[in-house]
Order: C-alpha cells, then structure tokens, then sequence
C-alpha cells in the first residue's frame, strides 16, 4: 500500500522525517509516535501535499512527488486539526466532499447517506456542524474520508479529543472499516495501547526515525504467557507448586505467581515467525491442561496474557538505557 525509501523532511529548525524507509501492506496500520515524531508530516508527504526534501514515497504504487491527485482520488484523509465549516450541516459537507472526489450528484447523496449512517450520525447530520460535540465532528471527518469508497484511508489522530467511551466507539469503527469493507486503513497516534487494539501491523516513529515496524503478533507474541490457576488437592496439597514441579520436568519455563497462579511462557523458543508462535501457544496449552489432570488438580483459569505493546517499548528503552550506560 504504502512504500517509502530514505523519506526525509527538513524544516529550517527541525528535521520532522530523516531517512525513513518503510513498507506498510494492507490491512490496519498503526503509526505511533509522540507529538512531534513526524505522523502529519509523512501523511502529506504520502498525499503529495508537502514535498519531501530527500527520498521517495510511493502509494498504492504511485509516486507521490508526481502523482498527488491520482493517490487522492484512491485514498481518503482525515485531517488532525478541526477543518469543518460550522454553518453547514454534515450531509451537506460530505455530499460537496463526494462531488469533489468526482461522484455524480445522485451518488454523492446516497453514498454520503450511508457513510453518515455508518459512523452513527443520525437525525443530527442536517444540523450545522458548529454545534456538534467533538465525537461528532470526528464521524463527520471520517465519513468524508470514506464517502468516495477509497482502497485506503489515512486517519490523523482520530481520536483526539475524545472522551474513553467516544475513543472505544472511534476505534470500533476504524476496525470495521477494514473489516466490513477491505478499505486499508494507516491511523496515526501517541497512545500505543489503542493502536495494540485495533491494528494488525504498528509503524513507530521517534524524532522522525523508524524505530519498529513490526505486526502486532511480533510485538506481543514472542513475549505471550499463560497465567494457569488450579487448586490443591488431597494428593496434592500445594497444587500450583505440584504443577510447576510438572511442568518444569516437561521442559516448560514456568514461574510462580501470587496464589495458586503459575505463570508458563508461551512463546516460541526459535522461532519469530507468527503463524509458528502462534501453533506453540497452543502446544503449551495442551502440554498445561493435560498436566493439570494427570496430577488431578482443578483448573480453575487458564488465560492467555500478551504483553501490552507499551511494556515491550519499556523494555526496549531499558534494554537501551543499559548498553548507554
Ligand atoms: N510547516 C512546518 N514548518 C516548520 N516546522 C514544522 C512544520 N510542520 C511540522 N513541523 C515540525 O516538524 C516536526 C514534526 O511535526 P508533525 O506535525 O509531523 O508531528 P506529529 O508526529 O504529527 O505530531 P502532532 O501529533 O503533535 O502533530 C515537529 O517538530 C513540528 O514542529
């Protein structure tokens, strides 16, 4: 969908991009960064609305230094910042967006009908958007984004501004977008833990670097463990220990948790690919459960707990932080 090569954007005080150079399929694309790591720059570079000092970028296989309109006609964008005119009503502006990406009239009025309907505006979308709340105008800007059924949305910190419930709902629409209509999506935050929800690939940047790219079963996968909880039993009377014990003989890394918790790392020992770590938690599981009746104890939970993305960083920080020191 997306490719860049030794991307870089220079301002005269700042270097918002410096050579970054990645390759983002379809699907649903975190891009994460803090304020200022370079999220908007390379999403208007990526629509030929800002050049790029050094570097190519391509999407969906066109150059976006010559070819901006013909990328724009495919892709849609929500903007960051507030851009709607408050004295127009929501059908109103997404009808005028849809004739702009070239729907003829009849078209841009359904089209925009639905997508008001699927981002949840409802007998609100013919009032002036002035008086929207912020979720509002947030679903306004999402629907003109998707009203000319592009192959691929750029989304700017969709869900600034919002509050936890407007953020889930936001988050839950982006999902289905790619979802219930194969559009791919590449949405920008500061927060990985929402990204981590919703995304199949995550795209880091830090002062303008590409620091990971990496889909989120890579990220979280390798790190995935299993929290097991059983009870005692006659034969038995410190059961997560007896299982520990057990599972310990099995050659399984397992470490006691609070209680009758036993923790048991799921990941791959030798492998990083995905669909591999994937068919090794589930050998684990088996390996647990079996165990967990030959011993005859009850098993009371057993659930499977990835590492937040957030925590991986925190490692990669501290593992930093000590080859610095
Ligand atoms: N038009 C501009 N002129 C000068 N500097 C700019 C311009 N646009 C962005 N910058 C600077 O480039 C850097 C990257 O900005 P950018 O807006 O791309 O970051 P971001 O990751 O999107 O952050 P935010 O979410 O806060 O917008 C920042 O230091 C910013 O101040």
């Amino acid at each position: 969908m997306i490719q860049t090569e030794s991307l870089t954007k220079r301002y005269p005080k700042v270097t918002a991009l410096d050579r970054l150079t990645v390759d983002i399929e379809p699907g649903v694309t975190g891009l994460v960064g803090a304020n200022g790591a370079g999220k908007s720059t390379l999403i208007k570079i990526l629509l030929g609305l800002a050049p790029a000092s050094e570097g190519t970028a391509r999407v969906l296989g066109k150059d976006s230094a010559h070819e901006g309109g013909a990328i724009r006609e495919q892709v849609g964008y929500m903007p960051e910042h507030d851009c709607l005119p408050p004295d127009v009503s929501a059908t109103e502006f997404v009808v005028h967006m849809a004739r702009m990406a070239g729907l003829p009239r009849t078209s841009a009025r359904e089209r925009t009908a639905d997508t008001l309907r699927h981002v949840g505006l409802h007998e609100e979308r013919y009032r002036p958007m002035g008086g929207y709340s912020t979720g509002m105008k947030q679903r306004v800007k999402l629907a003109q984004a998707l009203v000319h059924d592009p192959r691929l949305v750029l989304l700017d910190e969709p869900t600034n501004g919002l509050d936890p419930a407007g953020r889930d709902e936001m988050l839950g629409l982006i999902r289905r977008v790619h979802a219930e209509f194969g559009i791919s999506v590449l949405v920008t935050s500061h927060l990985l833990g929402e990204l981590e929800r919703i995304s199949d690939h995550v795209v880091v940047i830090d002062g303008g670097k590409l620091l990971r790219s990496q889909s989120i079963g890579g990220f979280t996968g390798a790190t995935a463990s299993l929290a097991v909880e059983v009870t005692d039993s006659d034969a038995h009377p410190d059961g997560a220990r007896a299982l520990l014990d057990a599972l310990a003989a099995q050659g399984l890394a397992a470490t006691a948790g609070t209680g009758h918790v036993v923790h048991v790392d799921a990941s791959a020992p030798d492998t990083n690919a995905d669909a591999d770590a994937g068919a090794d938690a589930d050998r684990v599981y088996d390996v647990v459960r079996d165990t967990v009746a030959d011993l005859g104890l009850g098993l009371i939970r057993m659930e499977q707990r990835r590492h937040r993305i957030a925590e991986v960083f925190q490692n990669d920080r501290n593992d930093r932080e000590e080859v610095r020191s």
